[in-house]
């Protein structure tokens, strides 16, 4: 029985979130994406110690001062006496003793002796944090500047959810990976795109079975074979009953129970989500490349979130230029482009226009949307920045 659009994202999102592996050490570059596991203290004083702001001279008591040695960055400075000026650089360590910093600019050199107005130039050593404290709570999502802050603080791995691996099979006898599409034969136009939408989600990708042939047996390995190294696998196509779809009849084999099946929402309507007993997560993307990129925004992209201890990503929003139809009682998601605009050529089997658009507009099951109408808008993995 096809769910409703809204319950679908939910109910990947959940799936996801209550199967969330175990957290551990993971390096900054499986942590980059996921979320903190744990609060991130930090583990020593930052600044660890007082630290000069500017390029300058250092100088104890009353001047003017005589100039007597040089600090600079990464050595340990003995203390200064007063009346002493020593030569300090930007980051170095202020010495024990020190009453003031004159800038490099601000001073006046004079033989062996320097003036010039001073300063409290410097950090105070846990001006930033004290070591211990708690810099960002746990659930907060792993950035660059996440990463950064976190070897600043003394740490070289995370206590994260790490990226969940991810895998895809592509079905279809009718594929050509090389090549013009003739003689009934297409280009498979999905292997060189999902696995970035999926790495753009969150995801790692380990890497592409297929087009896998046309038989159930073929089908049952391909399907093992990506399971055995994967935590969610995406399969193309066979989600619907033609002579040679197999997707259904493979799950059972591979003893998957669905988390969902099929959607109420064009196009995309036949995606599907299902579980194997260890815990390892099917997606089912519709054939019709346009619909297998729904079916990633729908349910893959949520799940991905909920995997890495992350919340449902967010919906933006989007005023339409146009009136846009429904689709009945199904969610329909619309193409657009960064105006608002319907995009040509928005068929499920096509992707010039997805090529081209910000994300899909979302008209709500049961009603049409009018020109100048906020909608929300569905983001597409890495292409909605
Ligand atoms: N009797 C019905 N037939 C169909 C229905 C329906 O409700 N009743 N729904 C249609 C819809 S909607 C979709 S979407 C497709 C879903 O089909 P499958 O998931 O079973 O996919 P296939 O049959 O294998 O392929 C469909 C279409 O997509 C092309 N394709 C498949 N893989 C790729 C690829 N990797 N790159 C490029 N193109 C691909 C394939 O050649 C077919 O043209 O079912 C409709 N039928
Ligand atoms: O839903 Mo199909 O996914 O319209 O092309």
């Amino acid at each position: 029985m096809a769910i409703d659009w809204v319950e679908a994202r939910e109910t990947a999102w959940r799936a996801g979130f209550e199967s969330r592996p175990a957290h551990g050490h993971a390096s900054f570059g499986e942590a980059i994406g996921s979320a903190l596991a744990a609060p991130l203290r930090s583990a020593s004083d930052l600044p660890a110690f007082p630290t000069s702001a500017v390029d300058g001279w250092a100088v104890a008591g009353p001047g003017p001062w005589t100039i007597d040695g040089e600090i600079l960055a990464g050595s340990v400075p003995g203390p200064i006496d007063a009346g002493q000026a020593v030569k300090i650089a930007t980051g170095a360590q202020v010495p024990a003793g020190c009453e003031g910093i004159i800038r490099l600019e601000n001073a006046h050199v004079d033989g062996t002796a320097v003036s010039g107005e001073t300063a409290r130039e410097w950090r105070e050593a846990g001006e930033e944090a004290r070591a211990g404290e708690e810099l960002l709570a746990e659930g907060t999502p792993i950035t660059a500047p996440v990463v950064g802050l976190a070897a600043a603080a003394g740490y070289s791995s995370l206590d994260a959810y790490r990226r969940p691996l991810t895998s895809l099979v592509i079905f279809g006898d009718e594929l050509l990976t090389s090549g013009v599409s003739r003689e009934g034969r297409v280009r498979d136009s999905l292997g060189p795109m999902v696995p970035h939408l999926l790495d753009a989600a969150g995801g790692m990708a380990t890497g592409t079975i297929g087009p896998v042939a046309d038989t159930l047996d073929d089908h049952v390995e391909a399907l093992r074979s990506a399971l055995d190294s994967a935590d969610v696998v995406c399969t193309t196509g066979g989600t619907m009953v033609g002579p040679v779809d197999h997707l259904h009849a493979a799950l059972k084999a591979v003893d998957a129970s669905y988390v969902l099946n099929t959607v109420s929402v064009r196009p995309g309507f036949p995606m599907l989500l299902a579980r194997t007993p260890n815990g390892r997560f099917i997606a089912g993307l519709p054939g019709n490349p346009q619909s297998a990129v729904i079916a990633v925004v729908t349910i893959v992209a949520p799940l991905l979130a909920g995997l890495r201890g992350l919340p449902l990503p967010p919906l933006r929003e989007t005023v339409l230029a146009e009136d846009v139809p429904g689709r009945g009682e199904s969610t329909h998601l619309a193409l657009v482009d960064p105006t608002g605009r319907r995009i040509a050529h928005h068929g499920s089997a096509m992707l010039r226009g997805l090529a081209s658009a910000a994300g899909f507009a979302l008209i709500a099951p049961g009603t049409a949307a009018k020109a100048g109408q906020r909608v929300p808008l569905v983001p597409v993995p890495g292409v909605s920045a």
